[in-house]
């Protein structure tokens, strides 16, 4: 069985754009779970450009399936993580200019600051996750830190320019997947997949579950959202077996 955790950041982005209340995140949170999603992803950035305080602090009450916070180990949000005690806690690495995640959390390089976040979510109550590259030194930190997830950022096989560069990024994502599970990690993974590239990571049978947003959140412009994760699901679970 693979999950699907549906990312809602970008339906908050629609409302961040005008200042609006609608579209709202917790109704899209709703009508992802009715219509299968397995856990409901926000990323609360620091710089607050799409999901707000408001929106993780009434998901954590209302979600029927699981709340899977992304977040940056920056202090203010790692007190409200602490404070909410979401089911899961996915570390990500954020700047600023950034027009989304670039690459994974480089866990070997502050390790003894990831490890005291690690320490801290673990203690409040949540599963951590480490969103990191398909890169054997960073797993290996991973597991150090003591989280019990990693999340594989599939960005560079999502923005392969060629196919031959995408399927060399794929075989990194299953070594990685083989490599990860052999330390005991569970393995998820996320960013950039979509309706065309989904099923090729789907197919990789030690990975658990996929976050998936800003291609449902498209595919929702023209289908309705609750038909987009429907389809999402359908193809990961017909590639996943
Ligand atoms: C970590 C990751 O790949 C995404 O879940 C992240 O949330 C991307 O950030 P934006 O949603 O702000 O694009
Ligand atoms: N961690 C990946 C995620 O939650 C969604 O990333 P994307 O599908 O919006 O690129």
């Amino acid at each position: 069985m693979i999950a699907l955790g549906v990312n809602i950041d970008h339906v908050a982005t629609l409302r961040q754009a005008r200042g609006t209340r609608y579209p709202d995140p917790i109704e899209a949170a709703f009508v992802a779970e009715r219509a299968g999603a397995d856990a409901i992803t926000a990323h609360l950035r620091e710089d607050r450009r799409h999901i707000q305080d408001r929106d993780i602090e009434i998901l954590s009450q209302i979600l029927q399936t699981r709340l899977n916070l992304e977040m940056a180990v920056e202090e203010g949000v790692l007190r409200i993580a602490e404070r909410l005690s979401p089911s899961d806690c996915c570390l990500v690495p954020e700047r600023r200019a950034e027009l989304s995640t670039e690459g994974g959390l480089d866990v070997a390089g502050q390790m003894p600051r990831i490890k005291e976040a690690c320490q801290r979510l673990a203690k409040a109550g949540v599963r951590v996750s480490l969103f990191v590259d398909p890169d054997p030194f960073q797993l290996e930190a991973a597991a150090e830190t003591g989280a019990p997830v990693v999340e594989l950022h599939t960005g560079r096989y999502a923005n392969a320019p060629d196919t031959a560069k995408r399927l060399e990024e794929l075989g990194l994502i299953g070594s990685a997947v083989n490599f990860a599970e052999s330390l005991g990690l569970q393995v998820n993974a996320g960013h950039g997949l979509d309706y065309h590239n989904v099923q090729a990571i789907a197919a990789i049978q030690g990975i658990r579950e996929l976050n998936i947003g800003h291609a449902i959140v498209s595919h929702a412009v023209f289908s309705g959202l609750g038909a987009a994760v429907t389809e999402m699901k359908r193809l990961m679970l017909e590639a996943h077996g």
